[in-house]
Order: structure tokens, then C-alpha cells, then sequence
């Protein structure tokens, strides 16, 4: 499996941030925001690039850019602190939709929002959720792609947990997961420990 792990002192920093239980929800917003930036930055370290020759006011040289921008996918509502800044930095991609809640007793993600190009085959997908718990939200979403095509899906979390990682793990085409930690275990409540709380409440308060 495709895994990565981003742990460079400045996503460690903001993932510090985000795991304080005093931290309030602007300052949650704004580092979720800035390691956005540093998953994506890493996530598309190697992808495909189109070379063009161009003019600068000095001379001819080389200009580059994505060859195959992915379709990013935040699934609602945490991963929608993930959104804008996947966005700015790959300005051309497409964005869909997915909402999902995850059943507080049975753990078991309830879709209530479903929007996606009809046809994703040849097209890489971004899937943006900072949390990759039980792994039943993502498993979801990733089947979701797979019905229209997707073949090439990264998942990009804030945090991992194993539980989740070895869900993914066992798929028939596991998706490249791209995250910021990977953490020790859930709790009996299917909470990622230590981890941040609810992500989604933390950004836009408890529903
Ligand atoms: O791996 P899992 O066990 O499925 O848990 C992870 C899911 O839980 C959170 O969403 P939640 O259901 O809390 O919805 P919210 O974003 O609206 O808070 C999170 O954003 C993931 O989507
Ligand atoms: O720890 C967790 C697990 C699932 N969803 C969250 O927001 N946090
Ligand atoms: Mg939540």
C-alpha cells in the first residue's frame, strides 16, 4: 500500500495546534488550512507535469504544469476545512461533493450528499477528510469513485488511525493515503487517540 507520511516540522506544528484541546475554532481553521497546503504540496510531488516553452522577459525556457489535475473530493462537513486550500493550490482541478455523518453508535457513515462527475475513469481524485478513524467514511467515499471509474484515489487525512489504515488496506484497489500522523488506536467510542476531538465540531461547532 501507498502510504506517506508527512511529518515535517511545520505539519507536526500545526498538527500540535489542532490536537490542543484549548485551541478554538478560528485558530483549529487556520491550521487545518496551512497542513492542507503542506498534504497536497506532498501529495502531488510526483504527479505528471505538461512542459511548455515560454518567453520570460529575458529569455526561452521551460514552463510545467499539471498534466492531469486531480478531482478533488472534501467529504462534508470536516473536509470542508480542507477545500479552499486544495484548491488554491491546484487552481484547475474540479471539486465534487460528498456529505456523510458517522452514526455515533453503530459508527456506521450515513450518506446525505452525493455530487460527482458521472464518469471519473483516467481521472485521479483527491479525496479530502482530515480523519481516517474506523475507516468506514472513507471506504464509503472510495467505493463511491469506484462506481464511476476512479481507479487512481488518494486519500489525504490530517490523522491515520491503524484501524483505519488496515480497512483501506484490504480493498480490492486500496487508495494511496497521504496523512499528517498516524496515531495509536481508537478508543471504545471510536475516537482516534490521542487525536484532536471531532473534527467537524471543532471547525463549526457540535451539531
Ligand atoms: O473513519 P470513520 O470511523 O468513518 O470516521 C471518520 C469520519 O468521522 C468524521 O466525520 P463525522 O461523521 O463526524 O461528520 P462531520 O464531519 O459532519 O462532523 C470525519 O470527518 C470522517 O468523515
Ligand atoms: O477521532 C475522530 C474519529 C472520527 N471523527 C472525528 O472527527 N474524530
Ligand atoms: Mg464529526
Amino acid at each position: 500500500m501507498d502510504l506517506l507520511v508527512v511529518d515535517h516540522p511545520l505539519a507536526k506544528a500545526r498538527l500540535s495546534t489542532m490536537r490542543d484541546a484549548r485551541t478554538d475554532s478560528p485558530t483549529f481553521r487556520a491550521a487545518l488550512h496551512e497542513l492542507t497546503l503542506m498534504l497536497v504540496y506532498e501529495a502531488t510531488r510526483n504527479a505528471p507535469v505538461v512542459t511548455e516553452r515560454m518567453h520570460t522577459p529575458v529569455a526561452r525556457t521551460d514552463g510545467y504544469r499539471l498534466k492531469n489535475p486531480p478531482l478533488l473530493v472534501p467529504v462534508l462537513r470536516a473536509g470542508l476545512g480542507m477545500a479552499d486550500q486544495a484548491h488554491q493550490l491546484i487552481p484547475d482541478a474540479q471539486m465534487g461533493f460528498v456529505g456523510l455523518a458517522r452514526d455515533e453508535e453503530t459508527l456506521q457513515p450515513t450518506p446525505y450528499l452525493e455530487s460527482l462527475p458521472a464518469d471519473l475513469s483516467g481521472r485521479p481524485v483527491f479525496v479530502l477528510d482530515p480523519m481516517l478513524a474506523t475507516g468506514g467514511s472513507m471506504e464509503y467515499t472510495i467505493r463511491l469513485l469506484a462506481d464511476r471509474g476512479a481507479t487512481d484515489v488518494t486519500a489525504l487525512c490530517a490523522l491515520a488511525a491503524p484501524e483505519g489504515i488496515e480497512r483501506l488496506r484490504a480493498m480490492a484497489a486500496p487508495p494511496r493515503i497521504v496523512t499528517a500522523s498516524i496515531d495509536e488506536r481508537l478508543n471504545e467510542s471510536g475516537f482516534i487517540v490521542p487525536g484532536l476531538g471531532d473534527a467537524g465540531d471543532r471547525q463549526y461547532g457540535a451539531v
